[in-house]
Protein backbone atom coordinates (compact mmCIF):
# COMPACT_ATOMS: atom_id res chain seq x y z
CA UNK A 1 0.00 0.00 0.00
CA UNK A 2 1.27 3.46 -0.90
CA UNK A 3 0.51 6.62 1.09
CA UNK A 4 0.09 10.00 -0.56
CA UNK A 5 -0.11 13.48 0.94
CA UNK A 6 -3.36 15.43 1.00
CA UNK A 7 -1.41 18.41 -0.33
CA UNK A 8 -0.07 16.55 -3.33
CA UNK A 9 3.62 17.38 -3.40
CA UNK A 10 5.34 15.18 -0.79
CA UNK A 11 6.85 11.87 -1.90
CA UNK A 12 4.60 8.81 -1.63
CA UNK A 13 5.70 6.42 1.14
CA UNK A 14 5.03 2.85 2.19
CA UNK A 15 3.37 2.09 5.54
CA UNK A 16 6.65 2.01 7.46
CA UNK A 17 7.72 5.34 5.95
CA UNK A 18 4.35 7.00 6.60
CA UNK A 19 4.31 5.75 10.21
CA UNK A 20 7.77 7.14 10.94
CA UNK A 21 7.21 10.38 9.00
CA UNK A 22 3.97 11.40 10.74
CA UNK A 23 3.25 14.61 8.85
CA UNK A 24 4.06 14.83 5.13
CA UNK A 25 6.89 17.17 4.11
CA UNK A 26 4.45 19.47 2.24
CA UNK A 27 2.47 20.01 5.46
CA UNK A 28 -0.26 17.57 4.36
CA UNK A 29 -1.48 14.34 5.94
CA UNK A 30 -0.80 10.89 4.59
CA UNK A 31 -3.72 8.81 3.31
CA UNK A 32 -3.73 5.46 1.50
CA UNK A 33 -3.65 5.86 -2.29
CA UNK A 34 -6.96 3.99 -2.38
CA UNK A 35 -9.35 2.54 0.18
CA UNK A 36 -9.17 -1.23 0.49
CA UNK A 37 -12.67 -2.75 0.34
CA UNK A 38 -14.02 -5.95 1.87
CA UNK A 39 -16.94 -7.82 0.30
CA UNK A 40 -20.05 -8.64 2.30
CA UNK A 41 -18.89 -12.25 2.50
CA UNK A 42 -15.47 -11.24 3.81
CA UNK A 43 -17.03 -9.03 6.50
CA UNK A 44 -19.42 -11.81 7.51
CA UNK A 45 -16.37 -14.07 7.81
CA UNK A 46 -14.87 -11.79 10.49
CA UNK A 47 -17.61 -12.76 12.98
CA UNK A 48 -16.22 -14.65 15.96
CA UNK A 49 -12.62 -13.45 15.61
CA UNK A 50 -10.89 -12.17 18.74
CA UNK A 51 -10.21 -8.43 18.81
CA UNK A 52 -6.51 -8.98 18.05
CA UNK A 53 -7.38 -11.24 15.09
CA UNK A 54 -9.95 -8.81 13.75
CA UNK A 55 -7.42 -5.97 14.08
CA UNK A 56 -4.92 -7.97 12.06
CA UNK A 57 -7.46 -8.68 9.30
CA UNK A 58 -8.67 -5.08 9.05
CA UNK A 59 -5.19 -3.56 9.10
CA UNK A 60 -3.40 -6.03 6.83
CA UNK A 61 -4.29 -4.23 3.57
CA UNK A 62 -2.95 -0.95 4.99
CA UNK A 63 0.30 -2.43 6.23
CA UNK A 64 1.30 -3.95 2.89
CA UNK A 65 4.83 -5.34 2.83
CA UNK A 66 5.95 -3.47 5.93
CA UNK A 67 4.99 -6.40 8.19
CA UNK A 68 4.17 -10.04 7.56
CA UNK A 69 0.64 -11.14 8.54
CA UNK A 70 2.16 -13.29 11.29
CA UNK A 71 4.16 -10.41 12.75
CA UNK A 72 1.17 -8.08 12.60
CA UNK A 73 -0.86 -10.61 14.58
CA UNK A 74 1.92 -10.85 17.18
CA UNK A 75 1.84 -7.07 17.56
CA UNK A 76 -1.95 -6.79 17.81
CA UNK A 77 -1.99 -9.62 20.35
CA UNK A 78 0.65 -7.85 22.43
CA UNK A 79 -1.02 -4.42 22.14
CA UNK A 80 -4.50 -5.58 23.13
CA UNK A 81 -3.21 -7.99 25.78
CA UNK A 82 -2.77 -4.97 28.07
CA UNK A 83 -6.48 -4.07 28.08
CA UNK A 84 -8.43 -4.65 31.28
CA UNK A 85 -11.49 -6.09 29.47
CA UNK A 86 -11.34 -9.37 27.58
CA UNK A 87 -13.42 -7.95 24.72
CA UNK A 88 -10.99 -4.98 24.53
CA UNK A 89 -13.80 -2.62 23.37
CA UNK A 90 -16.99 -4.04 24.92
CA UNK A 91 -20.42 -2.97 23.69
CA UNK A 92 -23.22 -2.21 26.20
CA UNK A 93 -26.91 -1.68 25.53
CA UNK A 94 -28.53 1.42 27.07
CA UNK A 95 -32.07 1.13 25.67
CA UNK A 96 -33.86 -0.29 22.58
CA UNK A 97 -31.80 1.86 20.21
CA UNK A 98 -28.82 3.26 22.09
CA UNK A 99 -25.54 1.44 22.66
CA UNK A 100 -22.20 2.38 24.22
CA UNK A 101 -18.89 1.21 22.82
CA UNK A 102 -16.47 1.34 25.74
CA UNK A 103 -13.08 2.33 24.42
CA UNK A 104 -11.46 3.14 27.78
CA UNK A 105 -10.22 -0.19 29.08
CA UNK A 106 -6.61 0.43 28.06
CA UNK A 107 -3.79 1.46 30.41
CA UNK A 108 -4.58 5.21 30.44
CA UNK A 109 -8.39 4.98 30.39
CA UNK A 110 -9.19 6.64 27.05
CA UNK A 111 -9.77 5.49 23.47
CA UNK A 112 -6.31 6.74 22.52
CA UNK A 113 -4.82 3.56 23.99
CA UNK A 114 -6.42 1.45 21.27
CA UNK A 115 -4.17 3.01 18.65
CA UNK A 116 -1.21 4.14 20.73
CA UNK A 117 -0.50 0.77 22.34
CA UNK A 118 -0.03 -0.54 18.81
CA UNK A 119 1.84 2.52 17.56
CA UNK A 120 4.42 2.18 20.35
CA UNK A 121 5.12 -1.37 19.16
CA UNK A 122 5.24 -0.29 15.51
CA UNK A 123 7.84 2.37 16.34
CA UNK A 124 9.93 -0.21 18.18
CA UNK A 125 9.63 -2.66 15.28
CA UNK A 126 10.59 -0.14 12.59
CA UNK A 127 13.33 1.60 14.61
CA UNK A 128 14.81 -1.83 15.32
CA UNK A 129 15.49 -2.09 11.57
CA UNK A 130 18.01 0.79 11.78
CA UNK A 131 17.68 4.44 10.82
CA UNK A 132 17.81 7.46 13.08
CA UNK A 133 16.48 7.65 16.63
CA UNK A 134 13.01 9.19 16.74
CA UNK A 135 12.13 12.49 18.40
CA UNK A 136 8.38 12.41 18.96
CA UNK A 137 6.78 15.80 19.34
CA UNK A 138 3.10 15.78 20.27
CA UNK A 139 0.29 18.08 21.36
CA UNK A 140 -2.41 17.00 23.75
CA UNK A 141 -5.59 18.31 25.26
CA UNK A 142 -5.20 15.55 27.82
CA UNK A 143 -5.65 12.02 26.55
CA UNK A 144 -3.27 11.53 23.62
CA UNK A 145 -0.43 12.66 25.89
CA UNK A 146 -0.86 10.03 28.58
CA UNK A 147 -1.60 7.24 26.10
CA UNK A 148 1.46 8.09 23.98
CA UNK A 149 3.71 8.42 27.00
CA UNK A 150 2.55 5.06 28.33
CA UNK A 151 3.19 3.52 24.91
CA UNK A 152 6.79 4.74 24.51
CA UNK A 153 8.12 5.39 28.04
CA UNK A 154 11.43 3.65 28.52
CA UNK A 155 11.65 2.39 24.93
CA UNK A 156 15.03 2.55 23.23
CA UNK A 157 15.78 5.08 20.47
CA UNK A 158 12.69 7.23 21.14
CA UNK A 159 12.26 10.49 23.03
CA UNK A 160 8.84 12.02 23.52
CA UNK A 161 8.14 15.74 24.03
CA UNK A 162 4.49 16.29 24.89
CA UNK A 163 2.96 19.77 24.90
CA UNK A 164 -0.24 20.39 26.84
CA UNK A 165 -2.08 23.66 27.47
CA UNK A 166 -1.32 24.67 31.06
CA UNK A 167 -4.36 24.51 33.34
CA UNK A 168 -6.66 23.24 30.58
CA UNK A 169 -6.50 19.48 31.21
CA UNK A 170 -8.04 17.64 34.17
CA UNK A 171 -5.79 16.94 37.16
CA UNK A 172 -6.02 13.19 36.49
CA UNK A 173 -5.03 13.71 32.85
CA UNK A 174 -2.08 15.91 33.81
CA UNK A 175 -0.80 13.51 36.44
CA UNK A 176 -1.11 10.53 34.09
CA UNK A 177 1.51 12.32 31.97
CA UNK A 178 3.70 14.08 34.47
CA UNK A 179 4.16 11.21 36.91
CA UNK A 180 5.88 9.08 34.27
CA UNK A 181 9.51 9.73 35.16
CA UNK A 182 11.27 7.68 32.45
CA UNK A 183 14.23 9.65 31.10
CA UNK A 184 12.88 9.67 27.52
CA UNK A 185 9.64 11.45 28.58
CA UNK A 186 9.53 15.26 28.50
CA UNK A 187 6.29 17.00 29.53
CA UNK A 188 5.87 20.65 28.62
CA UNK A 189 2.97 22.80 29.88
CA UNK A 190 2.57 25.75 27.53
CA UNK A 191 0.76 29.02 27.94
CA UNK A 192 -2.04 28.85 25.37
CA UNK A 193 -4.57 26.42 23.95
CA UNK A 194 -4.37 22.97 22.41
CA UNK A 195 -4.63 24.62 18.98
CA UNK A 196 -1.48 26.65 19.75
CA UNK A 197 0.33 23.46 20.78
CA UNK A 198 -0.83 21.57 17.69
CA UNK A 199 0.27 24.44 15.40
CA UNK A 200 3.75 24.44 16.94
CA UNK A 201 4.04 20.68 16.55
CA UNK A 202 3.09 20.89 12.86
CA UNK A 203 5.53 23.75 12.36
CA UNK A 204 8.39 21.66 13.74
CA UNK A 205 7.84 19.01 11.06
CA UNK A 206 8.57 21.67 8.45
CA UNK A 207 11.38 23.46 10.26
CA UNK A 208 14.53 22.59 8.32
CA UNK A 209 16.68 23.62 11.27
CA UNK A 210 15.01 20.87 13.32
CA UNK A 211 14.38 18.22 10.69
CA UNK A 212 18.01 18.30 9.48
CA UNK A 213 19.17 17.46 13.02
CA UNK A 214 16.36 15.29 14.36
CA UNK A 215 14.05 12.68 12.95
CA UNK A 216 10.74 14.15 14.12
CA UNK A 217 7.89 11.68 14.67
CA UNK A 218 4.16 12.03 15.45
CA UNK A 219 1.84 10.33 17.90
CA UNK A 220 -1.10 12.63 17.19
CA UNK A 221 -3.74 11.53 14.74
CA UNK A 222 -1.85 13.31 11.99
CA UNK A 223 -0.05 9.93 11.99
CA UNK A 224 -2.00 7.60 9.68
CA UNK A 225 -1.27 4.54 11.84
CA UNK A 226 -3.37 6.07 14.64
CA UNK A 227 -6.49 6.19 12.48
CA UNK A 228 -5.89 2.79 10.94
CA UNK A 229 -6.00 1.16 14.37
CA UNK A 230 -9.19 3.04 15.27
CA UNK A 231 -11.05 1.66 12.21
CA UNK A 232 -11.07 -1.75 13.87
CA UNK A 233 -13.54 -1.00 16.66
CA UNK A 234 -16.15 0.24 14.19
CA UNK A 235 -16.04 -3.19 12.60
CA UNK A 236 -16.02 -4.89 16.01
CA UNK A 237 -19.20 -3.05 17.06
CA UNK A 238 -20.87 -3.34 13.66
CA UNK A 239 -20.34 -7.11 13.56
CA UNK A 240 -21.94 -7.52 16.98
CA UNK A 241 -25.01 -5.57 15.85
CA UNK A 242 -25.62 -7.47 12.63
CA UNK A 243 -23.21 -6.10 10.02
CA UNK A 244 -22.79 -6.70 7.14
CA UNK A 245 -26.54 -7.44 6.93
CA UNK A 246 -27.67 -4.44 8.98
CA UNK A 247 -26.71 -0.77 9.02
CA UNK A 248 -25.39 0.79 12.22
CA UNK A 249 -24.97 4.48 13.13
CA UNK A 250 -22.17 5.85 15.29
CA UNK A 251 -22.16 8.99 17.44
CA UNK A 252 -18.64 10.22 17.97
CA UNK A 253 -17.52 12.92 20.41
CA UNK A 254 -15.24 14.92 18.17
CA UNK A 255 -12.37 17.36 18.42
CA UNK A 256 -9.56 16.67 15.98
CA UNK A 257 -11.85 14.59 13.70
CA UNK A 258 -9.56 11.55 13.99
CA UNK A 259 -11.96 9.13 15.64
CA UNK A 260 -14.87 9.91 13.36
CA UNK A 261 -12.64 9.86 10.29
CA UNK A 262 -11.76 6.28 11.25
CA UNK A 263 -15.52 5.60 11.02
CA UNK A 264 -15.54 7.13 7.54
CA UNK A 265 -12.69 4.81 6.57
CA UNK A 266 -14.64 1.81 7.92
CA UNK A 267 -17.55 2.84 5.68
CA UNK A 268 -15.26 3.15 2.64
CA UNK A 269 -14.00 -0.37 3.44
CA UNK A 270 -17.51 -1.82 3.22
CA UNK A 271 -18.97 -1.59 6.73
CA UNK A 272 -22.64 -0.60 6.33
CA UNK A 273 -22.77 2.69 8.25
CA UNK A 274 -26.16 4.46 8.36
CA UNK A 275 -24.77 7.75 9.69
CA UNK A 276 -21.74 9.16 11.45
CA UNK A 277 -22.95 11.67 14.02
CA UNK A 278 -20.29 14.26 14.78
CA UNK A 279 -20.81 15.51 18.34
CA UNK A 280 -19.03 18.69 19.47
CA UNK A 281 -19.07 20.83 22.58
CA UNK A 282 -19.42 24.61 22.22
CA UNK A 283 -16.13 24.64 20.33
CA UNK A 284 -18.23 23.77 17.34
CA UNK A 285 -16.22 24.44 14.19
CA UNK A 286 -17.07 20.99 12.86
CA UNK A 287 -20.79 21.34 13.56
CA UNK A 288 -20.76 24.68 11.72
CA UNK A 289 -18.79 23.24 8.82
CA UNK A 290 -21.15 20.30 8.42
CA UNK A 291 -24.34 22.31 8.76
CA UNK A 292 -23.45 25.47 6.83
CA UNK A 293 -20.11 24.85 5.12
CA UNK A 294 -18.45 27.48 7.33
CA UNK A 295 -15.13 26.17 8.65
CA UNK A 296 -13.91 29.23 10.56
CA UNK A 297 -11.90 28.95 13.75
CA UNK A 298 -13.13 31.10 16.63
CA UNK A 299 -11.47 31.39 20.01
CA UNK A 300 -11.39 28.27 22.17
CA UNK A 301 -13.81 28.20 25.11
CA UNK A 302 -12.70 26.01 28.04
CA UNK A 303 -15.36 23.37 28.88
CA UNK A 304 -15.87 20.37 31.14
CA UNK A 305 -14.97 18.21 28.12
CA UNK A 306 -11.47 19.69 27.74
CA UNK A 307 -10.13 17.07 25.32
CA UNK A 308 -12.55 18.47 22.72
CA UNK A 309 -11.66 22.12 23.29
CA UNK A 310 -10.31 22.34 19.76
CA UNK A 311 -11.08 24.79 16.95
CA UNK A 312 -8.63 23.65 14.29
CA UNK A 313 -9.51 20.08 13.60
CA UNK A 314 -6.57 18.54 11.84
CA UNK A 315 -8.11 15.41 10.32
CA UNK A 316 -10.91 17.32 8.62
CA UNK A 317 -8.30 17.88 5.93
CA UNK A 318 -8.32 14.17 5.15
CA UNK A 319 -12.08 14.24 4.60
CA UNK A 320 -11.95 17.39 2.47
CA UNK A 321 -9.25 15.79 0.33
CA UNK A 322 -11.28 12.64 -0.24
CA UNK A 323 -14.55 14.46 -0.92
CA UNK A 324 -12.90 17.03 -3.15
CA UNK A 325 -11.78 14.43 -5.69
CA UNK A 326 -8.34 13.90 -4.11
CA UNK A 327 -6.94 17.00 -5.80
CA UNK A 328 -3.81 17.77 -3.72
CA UNK A 329 -3.05 21.12 -5.38
CA UNK A 330 -6.59 22.41 -4.83
CA UNK A 331 -6.60 21.27 -1.23
CA UNK A 332 -3.15 22.80 -0.59
CA UNK A 333 -4.54 26.17 -1.78
CA UNK A 334 -7.69 25.77 0.33
CA UNK A 335 -5.64 24.93 3.45
CA UNK A 336 -3.14 27.74 2.82
CA UNK A 337 -6.08 30.15 2.76
CA UNK A 338 -7.38 28.75 6.05
CA UNK A 339 -3.95 28.86 7.68
CA UNK A 340 -3.55 32.56 6.90
CA UNK A 341 -7.14 33.77 7.57
CA UNK A 342 -8.61 31.07 9.88
CA UNK A 343 -11.66 31.14 7.58
CA UNK A 344 -12.66 28.55 5.00
CA UNK A 345 -15.80 27.76 3.04
CA UNK A 346 -16.37 24.16 1.98
CA UNK A 347 -16.89 23.61 -1.74
CA UNK A 348 -20.25 22.26 -2.93
CA UNK A 349 -18.68 18.85 -3.61
CA UNK A 350 -17.27 18.74 -0.09
CA UNK A 351 -20.58 19.80 1.51
CA UNK A 352 -22.71 17.41 -0.51
CA UNK A 353 -20.27 14.53 -0.04
CA UNK A 354 -20.16 15.07 3.71
CA UNK A 355 -23.96 15.30 3.99
CA UNK A 356 -24.31 11.78 2.53
CA UNK A 357 -22.71 10.15 5.57
CA UNK A 358 -22.33 12.75 8.31
CA UNK A 359 -24.70 14.63 10.53
CA UNK A 360 -23.73 16.72 13.54
CA UNK A 361 -24.83 18.20 16.85
CA UNK A 362 -23.44 20.66 19.35
CA UNK A 363 -23.87 20.21 23.10
CA UNK A 364 -23.56 22.98 25.66
CA UNK A 365 -22.84 22.48 29.36
CA UNK A 366 -26.45 21.71 30.28
CA UNK A 367 -26.94 19.25 27.37
CA UNK A 368 -23.84 17.46 28.57
CA UNK A 369 -24.89 17.37 32.24
CA UNK A 370 -28.38 16.16 31.26
CA UNK A 371 -26.93 13.32 29.23
CA UNK A 372 -24.69 12.28 32.13
CA UNK A 373 -27.72 12.35 34.43
CA UNK A 374 -29.93 10.40 32.00
CA UNK A 375 -27.35 7.64 31.64
CA UNK A 376 -26.92 7.41 35.40
CA UNK A 377 -30.57 7.61 36.39
CA UNK A 378 -32.08 5.55 33.57
CA UNK A 379 -29.29 3.08 32.82
CA UNK A 380 -27.00 3.04 35.87
CA UNK A 381 -23.99 4.08 33.77
CA UNK A 382 -21.55 6.81 34.75
CA UNK A 383 -20.34 8.62 31.62
CA UNK A 384 -17.47 10.99 31.19
CA UNK A 385 -18.36 14.43 29.73
CA UNK A 386 -17.03 13.62 26.22
CA UNK A 387 -19.06 10.44 25.97
CA UNK A 388 -22.09 12.33 27.28
CA UNK A 389 -21.79 14.81 24.41
CA UNK A 390 -21.80 11.85 22.02
CA UNK A 391 -24.85 10.37 23.71
CA UNK A 392 -26.68 13.71 23.60
CA UNK A 393 -26.13 13.79 19.83
CA UNK A 394 -27.08 10.12 19.44
CA UNK A 395 -30.40 10.54 21.25
CA UNK A 396 -31.30 13.62 19.23
CA UNK A 397 -30.25 12.35 15.81
CA UNK A 398 -33.77 11.29 14.82
CA UNK A 399 -32.67 8.05 13.17
CA UNK A 400 -35.24 5.34 12.36
CA UNK A 401 -35.97 3.14 15.38
CA UNK A 402 -34.56 0.02 13.72
CA UNK A 403 -31.08 1.55 13.28
CA UNK A 404 -28.86 0.84 16.29
CA UNK A 405 -26.92 3.93 17.37
CA UNK A 406 -23.55 3.33 18.98
CA UNK A 407 -22.02 6.13 21.04
CA UNK A 408 -18.27 5.88 21.34
CA UNK A 409 -17.41 6.04 25.05
CA UNK A 410 -14.05 7.70 24.67
CA UNK A 411 -12.89 8.10 28.27
CA UNK A 412 -13.38 6.56 31.70
CA UNK A 413 -15.52 8.77 33.95
CA UNK A 414 -12.79 8.81 36.62
CA UNK A 415 -10.65 10.99 34.35
CA UNK A 416 -13.20 13.79 34.79
CA UNK A 417 -14.44 13.13 38.33
CA UNK A 418 -15.49 16.68 39.17
CA UNK A 419 -17.81 17.09 36.17
CA UNK A 420 -19.37 13.67 36.71
CA UNK A 421 -19.90 14.37 40.40
CA UNK A 422 -21.48 17.75 39.65
CA UNK A 423 -24.01 16.09 37.33
CA UNK A 424 -24.82 12.97 39.35
CA UNK A 425 -23.58 13.36 42.91
CA UNK A 426 -21.46 10.26 42.27
CA UNK A 427 -17.66 10.55 42.34
CA UNK A 428 -16.14 7.88 40.07
CA UNK A 429 -13.15 6.12 41.60
CA UNK A 430 -9.85 5.64 39.84
CA UNK A 431 -9.18 2.01 38.87
CA UNK A 432 -6.86 0.28 41.36
CA UNK A 433 -3.89 0.29 38.97
CA UNK A 434 -3.66 4.08 39.20
CA UNK A 435 -5.22 4.44 42.65
CA UNK A 436 -2.02 6.12 43.97
CA UNK A 437 -1.84 8.69 41.13
CA UNK A 438 -2.11 11.63 43.50
CA UNK A 439 0.75 10.42 45.68
CA UNK A 440 3.18 10.12 42.76
CA UNK A 441 5.93 12.65 42.02
CA UNK A 442 5.32 14.95 39.03
CA UNK A 443 7.91 16.21 36.53
CA UNK A 444 7.19 18.83 33.89
CA UNK A 445 8.49 22.13 32.62
CA UNK A 446 6.36 25.21 31.98
CA UNK A 447 7.24 27.23 28.89
CA UNK A 448 5.67 30.17 27.05
CA UNK A 449 3.63 29.26 23.98
CA UNK A 450 6.39 30.47 21.73
CA UNK A 451 7.71 28.26 18.93
CA UNK A 452 11.39 29.22 19.20
CA UNK A 453 11.45 28.48 22.93
CA UNK A 454 9.83 25.08 22.44
CA UNK A 455 12.12 24.16 19.53
CA UNK A 456 15.19 25.18 21.55
CA UNK A 457 14.00 23.02 24.46
CA UNK A 458 13.49 20.00 22.21
CA UNK A 459 16.86 20.53 20.52
CA UNK A 460 18.62 20.72 23.88
CA UNK A 461 17.21 17.39 25.09
CA UNK A 462 16.66 15.19 22.02
CA UNK A 463 19.08 12.68 20.47
CA UNK A 464 20.31 13.93 17.10
CA UNK A 465 20.36 11.92 13.86
CA UNK A 466 23.34 9.76 12.85
C1 LIG B 1 -12.03 11.68 25.67
C2 LIG B 1 -11.99 12.21 24.29
N1 LIG B 1 -13.11 12.17 23.55
C3 LIG B 1 -13.14 12.64 22.29
C4 LIG B 1 -12.02 13.20 21.71
C5 LIG B 1 -12.11 13.69 20.30
O1 LIG B 1 -11.50 12.77 19.43
P1 LIG B 1 -10.94 13.27 18.03
O2 LIG B 1 -9.90 14.30 18.34
O3 LIG B 1 -10.35 12.05 17.42
O4 LIG B 1 -12.07 13.84 17.28
C6 LIG B 1 -10.82 13.27 22.44
C7 LIG B 1 -9.58 13.85 21.90
O5 LIG B 1 -9.13 13.63 20.87
C8 LIG B 1 -10.80 12.74 23.75
O6 LIG B 1 -9.68 12.72 24.44
N1 LIG C 1 -8.17 15.21 22.38
C1 LIG C 1 -6.85 14.98 22.02
C2 LIG C 1 -6.28 16.02 21.13
C3 LIG C 1 -5.22 15.46 20.25
O1 LIG C 1 -5.85 14.65 19.34
P1 LIG C 1 -5.16 13.58 18.41
O2 LIG C 1 -6.18 12.51 18.31
O3 LIG C 1 -4.85 14.25 17.17
O4 LIG C 1 -3.91 13.08 19.07
C4 LIG C 1 -6.02 14.72 23.26
O5 LIG C 1 -6.56 14.15 24.16
O6 LIG C 1 -4.87 15.06 23.33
Amino acid sequence: MEYISTRGSAPALDFEGATLAGLASDGGLYVPREWPRFSKEEIAGFAGLSYAELAQRIMLPFVGDSLTPERLLELTTQAYGRFAHKAVTPLKQLDEQQWLLELFHGPTLAFKDVALQLLGLLFEEFLGRGGDPLTIVGATSGDTGSAAIDAVAGRARVDIFMLHPKGRVSDVQRRQMTTVLAPNVHNIAIEGTFDDAQAMVKRMFNDQGMTSRFSIGAVNSINWARLMAQVVYYFAAGLQLGAPHREVAFAVPTGNFGDVFAGYVAAQMGLPVAKLIVATNVNDILHRALTSGDYSAGTVTPTAAPSMDIQVSSNFERLLFDLGGRDGAALAAQMAGFESTKVMQLTNAQREGAARLFTSARADASDMANAIRWAWEECGELLDPHTAIGLHAARNAGLPADVPVVTLATAHPAKFRDAVERATGQRPTLPARIGDLFEREERLIELPGDYDTIAAHVAAHAVARG
